[in-house]
């Protein structure tokens, strides 16, 4: 992890969070480039990897001055890595993946294309903890920006996962937007804490799908398909996950809409890694930063979009 100093007067720091992201809290007011900052307010600037070592050269310049108030500048970044996993399932002689590899660094979007039955969905199930793999293991490795591994891995907890599965309208329970996004949740009057944080959580889920509009009374089911994928989307970002897969996300959706959730995900991008199958490369193409193809047998190579 490089840390670089600064004077031991300062009371505030500026933490880079990802190799994508970049994070701070001025203890005052403090000019970031092009915009002032209140006291408290938090600082999240997200760049993708072409301009990340820009960012970071003009915040070295920026907060590396005489006035700054930052007491450390951290680099690190951190992975969710699939070592050598395989799976069978239980019962059954036949391997659905072979010694699949992957690693995919935080707030980028990955895309796994490949053949029907190849075992794309098999991995998402596995990545969410559906399903445990046969061998092989799936955990956060964090890394410093000199390619050192920081601490021992972290396994990935399937809470902080979400998945949307392919069609995921056809699973929801609710009869009002607001029961959909909130099942689950507990029921007993909590602390006023506890409900300010769920209200806040439920508030930028919808926020960030772009499902303001919508009466949270209305029928889940009588929305139209791009808003019935906006609020599968919901329902899992409420639950702050640090990876969200989506199997097929643009499935059965006319042109308006499929083109309304490509920019959707591309929003959703700076805020949390995706790992996103598809057959529809075209339409995700502009947002993918890496790609690998699911051969049948369950092989995963890296592999450029075919298009
Ligand atoms: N529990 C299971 N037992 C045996 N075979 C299974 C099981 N689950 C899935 N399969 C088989 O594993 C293969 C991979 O399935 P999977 O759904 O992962 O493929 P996929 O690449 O996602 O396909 P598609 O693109 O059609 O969704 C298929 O041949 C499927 O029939």
């Amino acid at each position: 992890m490089e840390s670089i100093p600064l004077p031991s007067s300062s009371s505030s720091c500026l933490l880079i969070s990802s190799s994508y992201s970049i994070s701070g809290r001025p203890s005052s007011t403090n000019f970031y480039p092009h915009r002032r900052l209140r006291k408290g307010q938090a600082l999240s600037v997200s760049c993708d990897y072409s301009c990340f070592e820009r960012l970071v050269n003009i915040l070295r310049m920026y907060y590396g001055g005489a006035n700054n108030r930052c007491s450390t500048l951290l680099f690190f970044y951190g992975f969710v890595e699939i070592r050598d996993v395989s799976y069978r399932p239980p019962g059954t002689k036949i391997n659905l993946l072979s010694q699949v590899n992957l690693s995919i660094p935080e707030k980028s979007f990955g895309l796994i294309f490949g053949r029907s039955g190849s075992g794309k969905t098999t991995l998402l199930q596995l990545l969410a903890g559906l399903s445990k793999p046969t061998s092989g293991s799936i955990y956060v490795q964090r890394y410093s920006d000199d390619g050192e591994k920081i601490k021992s891995p972290e396994l990935l907890q399937p809470e902080r996962v979400g998945i949307v599965f392919q069609f995921p309208e056809r699973y929801f329970v609710a009869d009002t937007v607001l029961d959909e996004v909130t099942f689950g949740w507990p029921r007993q009057k909590g602390g006023l804490q506890l409900r300010e944080i769920l209200a806040l959580r439920l508030q930028k889920a919808i926020t960030s799908v772009g499902l303001t509009g919508i009466s949270l009374d209305k029928d889940p089911h009588s929305l139209s398909g791009g808003y019935k994928r906006r609020l599968a989307l919901a329902i899992q970002l409420v639950q702050t996950p640090d990876l969200l897969i989506l199997d097929e996300p643009l499935a059965g959706l006319d042109w308006k809409a499929r083109a309304d959730v490509a920019k959707l995900l591309k929003h959703l991008k700076k805020e949390l890694t995706l790992l996103v199958v598809s057959h529809d490369l075209k339409e995700l193409a502009s947002l993918v930063d890496q790609s690998w193809r699911m051969e049948m047998g369950g092989v995963l190579k890296r592999e450029p979009l075919p298009i």
